[in-house]
């Protein structure tokens, strides 16, 4: 449904096999679904605020943090981005 989103749950998903040393996520994996979910709540109030007086770079910018966020707790929830999009797509009129 979307290749980059595809591509970046796959690799997330290798982070949290092999946990690197110098991965981000494996970092973030390290501290907890309670962590991850509090960043995904910060990443979603950055958005808002640069929505609202940062500017369209900025928000591009937040957005992708939060879409990033979503994504490691989407894996570690066990939920594949495939059941996100046929929840979408079942609510499509
Ligand atoms: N898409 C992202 C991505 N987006 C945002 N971030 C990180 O998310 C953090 C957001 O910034 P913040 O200021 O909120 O957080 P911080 O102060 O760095 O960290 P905290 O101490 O607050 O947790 C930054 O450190 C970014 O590097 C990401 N880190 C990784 N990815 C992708 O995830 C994949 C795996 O990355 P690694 O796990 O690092 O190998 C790679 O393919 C990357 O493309």
């Amino acid at each position: 449904m979307s290749e980059v989103l595809d591509k970046l749950y796959e690799i997330i998903l290798q982070r949290l096999e092999k946990m690197p040393e110098n991965s981000y996520t494996a970092e973030l994996v390290k501290k907890g679904k309670g962590y991850i979910a509090r960043k995904v709540g910060e990443e979603a109030v950055e958005t808002i605020v640069a929505s609202l007086y940062e500017g369209r770079d900025r928000f591009i910018s937040e957005a992708a943090d939060l879409m990033y966020h979503l994504w490691v707790l989407m894996a570690v929830e066990g939920v594949k981005p495939e059941e996100l999009y046929a929840e979408l797509k079942r609510r499509m009129k």
